[in-house]
């Protein structure tokens, strides 16, 4: 198995014409890059870890009090599955959803664990939630940038006005029962939205397939680098650039160890039009979607999912 080589973003870095063109290659060749100097501090990264193992370390009859609704919450092994194709009987994983907490309404929606039984669990999930936000939010200004529009175009159509983001804590179990059947840790398929930030506990198990049309499909290792969130771009952002920017096929492969990791969806306000960006396209390369409201389409990409809407 090879072991694909992305380039590392520094979002701190003063010359911001040099990331965002260096993130502009990175999303028309791949899709996916390292970010590092995000803001988010180890100790904290550390502090979600413990949590998380924490919370998963429950007796099932404990987690399922939770059980996800209204996309937060949280979903037992086997109930997911990301490739509705896939022949296997749902990805081997066990996660939780918490959203946003900008407006009281939205704020209400989230499921927190008992505080007598966790109690630093949800003031660690939310001052981690609102660190990885505001890294989010600087990164789309420089992928503004990596597209030729100005910095605050994201802003200016309304995507970062209450952005639909979702925090997602995943648990793959290392010990797999016997099965004849395949067995995912997440089966193949690209994110929603506009980016992923990602972070895990070291153990591998990621894989791209930068290729999603051809076939054998060709996977490939996307190493742990300590203390670098590993970003891809979703199929929001596809959308708005016409397929410049790419939004990869990946999976989760179980390895026989524990895997924790943490994914940061950033995706649009739901009101937000997303449609091809005139930079992107031209009279022999005509938009290829048709513009589509965001939270339309990300309700139909969970529905897809989970079965339901919410
Ligand atoms: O756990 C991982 O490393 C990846 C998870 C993922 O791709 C997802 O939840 O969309
Ligand atoms: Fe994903």
């Amino acid at each position: 198995m090879v072991a694909l080589k992305l380039p590392v973003i520094d979002l701190s870095a003063s010359d911001c014409i040099s990331s965002a063109n260096s993130i502009r290659q990175a999303c028309i060749e791949c899709g996916f890059f390292y970010l590092v100097n995000h803001g988010v501090e180890q100790e904290l990264l550390a502090q979600v870890f413990h949590e998380s193992r924490n919370f998963f370390s429950l007796p099932l009859e404990d987690k399922s009090q939770l059980t996800r609704k209204h996309y937060r919450g949280y979903t037992a092994l086997f109930v997911e599955k990301l490739d509705p194709d896939s022949s296997s009987t749902g990805d081997s994983k066990e996660s939780y959803y918490i959203g946003s907490f900008e407006d009281v309404t939205q704020s209400n929606l989230n499921q927190w664990p008992s505080e007598d039984i966790l109690p630093s669990w949800r003031p660690t999930m939310e001052s981690y939630y609102r660190k990885v936000l505001s890294a989010g939010k600087r990164l789309i200004s420089l992928i503004a940038l990596a597209l030729n529009l100005d910095e605050d175009f994201f802003e200016k159509v309304g995507a970062l006005r209450n952005p639909t983001a979702l925090l997602r804590l995943l648990h793959y179990p290392g010990q797999l029962g016997s099965s004849d059947q395949e067995i995912y840790g997440a089966s193949a398929h690209s994110d929603y939205g506009m980016v992923t930030l990602l972070a895990s506990n070291g153990v591998p198990g990621l894989q791209v397939c930068r290729e999603k049309s051809k076939q054998p499909r060709v996977w490939e290792d996307v190493p742990h680098i300590d203390g670098a969130f590993i970003v891809n771009i979703g199929d929001l952002m596809e959308r708005w650039t016409n397929c410049l920017f790419r939004s990869t096929l990946h999976r989760v492969m179980p390895t026989g160890q524990e895997r924790y990791s943490v994914a940061f969806f950033l995706e649009p306000n739901e009101d937000t039009v997303v449609e091809c960006l005139a930079s992107c396209c031209n009279e022999s390369s005509p938009p290829r979607f048709p513009p589509v409201r965001s939270g339309d389409y990300l309700k139909e990409r969970f529905r897809l999912t989970y079965g339901s809407s919410d």
